[in-house]
């Protein structure tokens, strides 16, 4: 992973950083720090308070409950994906990975049947441009290519220097955009800074756009009754997550950290989508704390490490961290650990369910490219190219 380690002191106020690549490392920040060791004697007590009340919510929660007939349908309504349950007063852990390695097979399982219905003519195509040399980006695109091997998806790859200008990035992007066998193209992100990224993206044809980040795209998931070929990755796999771990949405408030394009902003739009009622809490939000207390529901991605605590959550709320933050850790062998944009260790005593860091919302990404890729092939097909 090509991370770079930011030394710069950050501020005491909430920096909520608008997230473009979402892996970033820094130490942590001053801002958690004093949260996480100031903890005073009333937000102690606050906390104890919380507690009982969590340990009053648990059973619902987490299926603690006398009758076996009792157990059993909580059982069936908390868990009907492969979500983890743990000891004690615990949330449920959303295991993404698992819940990732599902869906790729469900995935290759439908791709297996349509092309043996049509007698190998159904080969959905993706196409992955790669410019520059990031170590990070240059795994993901690995991890993307492998996945696609993996269920039956055709790859297609460019990979580009550094030095690449922008227009021979949109002649690559052109060039797939008439290819038939194509079905999904991305430009993986983040590009040389010198790129104009909006112009690129916009330049993928939205019938091949599977990443979702197209304007058109976007701006369709923002409406009312329209529908866009695609949905971002990142939020699209977020909402799958609480849908398969039988997280209601329709009628929870929610909160969405942090207001990125390829993020926060998207997530929000669909968790509306599916009316769930919903807040953003960004960098100029005062007092962060007052929306996240009150959600069902809390999304966070807004790049800061361990941003949101757990004396901050309602009980038995679900939580669903995106962000992954490499923070120093002498005791790795790497010499740092991942962490998400959510305190851990104190959420997961407070909420109901959560994703970890990693294994949450990651895989998640790459297993919701392949579902759209394949929607594309499908769709691609009911045009008759
Ligand atoms: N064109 C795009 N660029 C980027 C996207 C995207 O969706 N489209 N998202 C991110 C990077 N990304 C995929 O491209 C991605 C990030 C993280 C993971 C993942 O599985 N992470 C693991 C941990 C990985 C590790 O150990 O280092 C996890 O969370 O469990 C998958 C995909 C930015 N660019």
């Amino acid at each position: 992973m090509n991370t770079t380690t930011s030394r710069a002191k950050i501020t005491f106020e909430p920096r909520l950083t608008e997230d473009k690549g979402r892996i970033r490392r820094r130490r942590r920040q001053p801002f958690t720090r004093s949260r996480q060791h100031t903890i005073s004697v009333r937000a102690v007590t606050v906390y104890q308070t919380r507690k009982r009340a969590i340990l009053e919510a648990r059973p619902k929660a987490l299926g603690k409950v006398s009758s076996s007939q009792e157990r059993k349908s909580v059982v069936r309504k908390a868990a009907p994906a492969p979500a983890m349950a743990t000891e004690g007063d615990r949330a449920q852990l959303i295991d993404g990975k698992a819940i990732a390695a599902t869906i790729r097979g469900e995935i290759k399982d439908e791709i297996d049947r349509l092309r043996s219905e049509t007698g190998g003519e159904f080969n959905p195509g993706l196409a992955v441009v790669l410019v520059g040399e990031r170590k990070d980006s240059q795994t993901y695109v690995r991890n993307k290519k492998k996945a696609c091997d993996d269920c039956g998806i055709v790859s297609f790859g460019t990979d580009l220097p550094d030095t690449a200008t922008e227009e021979e990035v949109l002649e690559v992007v052109k060039k797939y955009n008439a290819d038939p066998k194509v079905h999904g193209i991305l430009v993986q992100l983040p590009l040389p800074a010198h790129m104009d990224e909006e112009k690129i993206l916009t330049a993928i044809s939205i019938q091949k756009d599977v990443d979702g980040f197209h304007p058109e795209n976007i701006g369709k998931l923002a409406m009312r009754g329209r529908k866009p070929d695609f949905v971002c990755c990142t939020p699209k796999g977020s909402v799958e997550l609480l849908e398969r771990s039988g997280v209601e949405i329709s009628g929870k408030s929610a909160v969405v950290v942090g207001r990125s394009n390829i993020v926060g902003t998207p997530a929000a739009m669909l968790l509306q989508e599916r009316n769930a009622t919903v807040t953003v809490v960004h960098s100029r939000t005062k007092d962060p704390e007052r929306y996240i207390r009150e959600a069902d529901i809390v999304v966070a991605a807004c790049g800061v490490a361990e941003f949101v605590k757990g004396e901050w959550l309602k009980p038995g709320c679900a939580v669903i961290d995106v962000g992954i933050n490499a923070v120093d850790d002498a005791t790795k062998k790497r010499g740092y650990r991942l962490v998400g944009d959510v305190h851990f260790d104190s959420a997961v005593k407070v909420a109901g369910q959560i994703t970890p860091v990693p294994g949450g919302v990651g895989p998640m990404t790459i297993a919701m490219l392949l579902q759209n890729t394949l929607e594309g092939a499908k769709a691609a097909r009911e045009r008759g190219e």
